[in-house]
């Protein structure tokens, strides 16, 4: 198995340099594990107190279900894949089956922090955009679809997302062995990195 993680800030466009590298490859030999999927279940609290949370800190994330998920994968085994719901800022009762795959991609804004996770990796990628760029960006998302306001964007913004964003994720850089400058759409990145899983499969 060839284990990809992918990193980078809110906004920067993980998910859709993701989307972009998988839809030419063939569905049955690519997997990719969200990092979103792993926040810590938060069931136990009220909506009020879920909605305090600093999810821009790695102890929002479950690493330890997150490892052994990719352990059990790498043995050939199927998971059982937590579902999170930004809306209700929680993890959901249902898990999502998720069959392992000659190649996997992990990306997480994260994913990169954690050095259990990251020494799993085979090929380390960081997706730069800038801030202001990615701020713009999640504006957008998140009041489209994650149920949130503008207030609400810009104070997270404000008392997580940058400060967790200075101290632990973009340091997280050093650990690529890939940058990819996603301030515009970079298919000649996407193009590489696709041609790096097509020699592999
Ligand atoms: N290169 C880009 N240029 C402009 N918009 C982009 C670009 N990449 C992603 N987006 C948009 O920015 C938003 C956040 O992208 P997303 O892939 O969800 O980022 P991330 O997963 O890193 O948070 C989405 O609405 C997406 O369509
Ligand atoms: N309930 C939550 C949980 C997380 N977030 C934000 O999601 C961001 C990470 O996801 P990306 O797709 O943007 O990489 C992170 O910055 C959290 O602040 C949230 O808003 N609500």
């Amino acid at each position: 198995m060839l284990i990809l993680g992918i990193a980078g800030g809110t906004g920067c466009g993980k998910t859709t340099v993701v989307n972009q590298i998988v839809e030419q490859l063939p569905e049955n030999e690519v997997g990719v594990i969200s990092q979103d999927s792993y926040y810590n279940d938060l069931s136990h609290l009220s909506r009020e107190d879920r909605a305090k949370i600093n999810f821009d800190h790695p102890n929002s994330i479950d690493f330890d279900l997150m490892i052994s998920h990719m352990e059990e994968l790498r043995r050939g085994e199927t998971i059982q894949t937590p579902i999170y719901s930004f809306v209700e800022e929680t993890r959901m009762e249902e898990t999502v089956p998720t069959e392992p795959k000659k190649v996997m991609i992990v990306e997480g804004i994260l994913v990169l922090t954690n050095p259990k996770l990251r020494d799993m990796f085979d090929i380390k990628i960081f997706v730069h955009a800038d801030s202001d760029e990615r701020l713009i960006r999640r504006l957008q998302r998140d009041i489209r679809e994650r149920g949130h306001d503008l207030e609400k964007v810009l104070t997270r913004y404000q008392t997580a997302v940058k400060p967790m964003h200075e101290q632990f994720i973009e340091p997280s850089k050093e650990f690529a062995d890939i940058i990819i400058p996603n301030n515009h759409y970079n298919t000649v990145a996407v193009d590489i990195v696709r041609t790096i899983i097509n020699n592999k499969l």
